[in-house]
């Protein structure tokens, strides 16, 4: 298996592209690294990687050329050259793309190391999260090949919206897609994107997976699987249940702008849970209930009016009560608090998703409820400067497009 070249030599072109979404957490944020279900769903934001391999040196050495990563948004280009790669990484470095491993602490040291010589902005210093985790699923997926990949977003970064496993994701298919370790897709759709067959699909969540650990430190694993297998799930202990959702669930999104980092917000939710095992215990476990019931409510079919208005009050009681414990996990922030009481003016229950303190807030818009009231709530919450978009909830997840 060697379709992009390596000691046989180089057969390209080999461009290939992957596309995965970002992600809502509608129930059970941060509850779920303690054990407890979670409610997910993909979005129609999109993080896109391409990766186009380039020809090994004369006799396939793989010392030539080097592995380059173009942050379009940010107008970023990072190059290390690959004898420079295997200088640092040295036995750590193997290609081995079936086998999905941690990690290691010298592999992470190493990756430290190569990053040191980056110029990367003060400004945006928070991106050595995500060119860790690119060197590492890089590096452990084709070795040292020299590459160019390149990578955009729809995506705010840091907001709760999932923008590490969709990195993570999107990469980890275009990687595992030019290694040949992935096969023709299940199904093309007219525009030439593949969706992957199951075991593929669980293979480029397991690299995910690693990846994520870089950024996060102990993630669940929903954002990545959400990212990889789309739809609506619910998520406990790694195990994922597909839900059908039998009435679109219409979500108004705030990203508060307030910046903040998943890995700090999850590591100080643990910190709380040891200060206080019971009383924290009792927290993850009334979110279980809370996911538990909101993963039911989803799949109940409402019919008429009346139905539709009682499932969506069940809905938003739920992410009311959700939304308290978060509180009392203490990742909530003053500006989530402001948008909580700004929609309630209008009548409209919110919660923050993902892991919180600033970032995105949801608010369920009823299906019943008339366009002006979702044009003035909008217009206030922007008043504060904060930022509102609407989103197509439960859609595809990975997709790949082969050149
Ligand atoms: N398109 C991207 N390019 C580079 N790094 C990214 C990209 N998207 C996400 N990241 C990495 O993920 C980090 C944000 O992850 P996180 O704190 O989990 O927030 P979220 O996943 O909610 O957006 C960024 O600081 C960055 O290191
Ligand atoms: C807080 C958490 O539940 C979700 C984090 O999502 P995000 O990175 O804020 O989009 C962490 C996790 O499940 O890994
Ligand atoms: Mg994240």
């Amino acid at each position: 298996m060697d379709p992009v070249g390596g000691t046989a030599g180089y057969r390209g072109p080999a461009e290939v592209r992957a596309r995965a979404p970002g992600k809502i957490i509608l129930a059970g944020e941060h509850a779920v690294v303690h054990g407890s279900a979670a409610v997910a769903a993909a979005i129609d934001l999109y993080t896109r990687s391409s990766l186009l391999l380039r020809p090994t040196g004369e006799g396939g050495g793989a010392d030539f050329g080097a592995v380059e990563l173009y942050l379009r948004d940010s107008r970023l280009t990072f190059s290390w050259p690959c004898s420079r790669l295997r200088g640092a990484l040295g036995e750590e470095i193997g290609a081995n793309p079936g086998a999905p491993a941690p990690c290691s602490p010298d592999q992470l040291a190493a990756i430290a190391w190569l990053l040191e010589d980056q110029e990367i902005p003060e400004a945006k210093i928070w991106l050595s999260a995500g060119l860790s985790a690119f060197l590492f699923l890089y590096t452990s997926i084709l070795g040292c090949r020299p590459g160019k990949a390149e990578v955009t977003s729809d995506l705010p970064m840091g907001a709760g919206l999932g923008s590490s496993a969709a990195f993570c994701v999107s990469m980890s298919g275009a990687l595992l897609t030019a290694a040949g370790a992935v096969s023709v897709g299940a199904s093309r759709g007219a525009e030439g994107w593949e969706v992957l067959e199951k075991a593929d699909l669980e293979l480029v969540n397991q690299w995910a997976f690693q990846g994520e650990k870089i950024i996060h430190g102990k993630p669940s694993g929903i954002d990545n699987s959400v990212s990889t297998f789309g739809k609506m799930i619910k998520f406990k202990k790694g195990e994922l249940t597909n839900l059908e959702s039998r009435n679109p669930v219409k979500m108004l999104i705030t990203d508060t702008r307030v910046g903040r980092n998943t890995k700090a917000l999850v590591a100080g939710v643990s910190e709380r849970a040891s200060r206080h095992p019971d009383a924290m215990a009792s927290v993850f476990h009334a979110v279980n209930s809370i996911s538990e019931e909101l993963s039911s409510i989803v799949e109940l079919a409402a019919e008429d009016e009346i139905a539709i208005t009682s499932k969506e009050d069940k809905l938003a009681e739920l992410m009311e009560m959700n939304q308290g414990l978060l509180q009392c996990m203490g990742v909530s922030h003053s500006s989530i608090e402001t948008v909580l009481r700004t929609t309630l003016k209008y009548s409209l229950v919110s919660k923050l998703t993902g892991a919180g303190g600033g970032g995105c807030v949801l608010t369920l818009i009823p299906t019943l409820s008339a366009n002006i009231v979702l044009e003035k709530v909008t217009t206030e919450l922007e008043s504060h400067g904060y930022r509102c978009f609407k989103v197509e909830v439960g859609g595809r997840g990975l997709q790949v497009f082969r050149g």
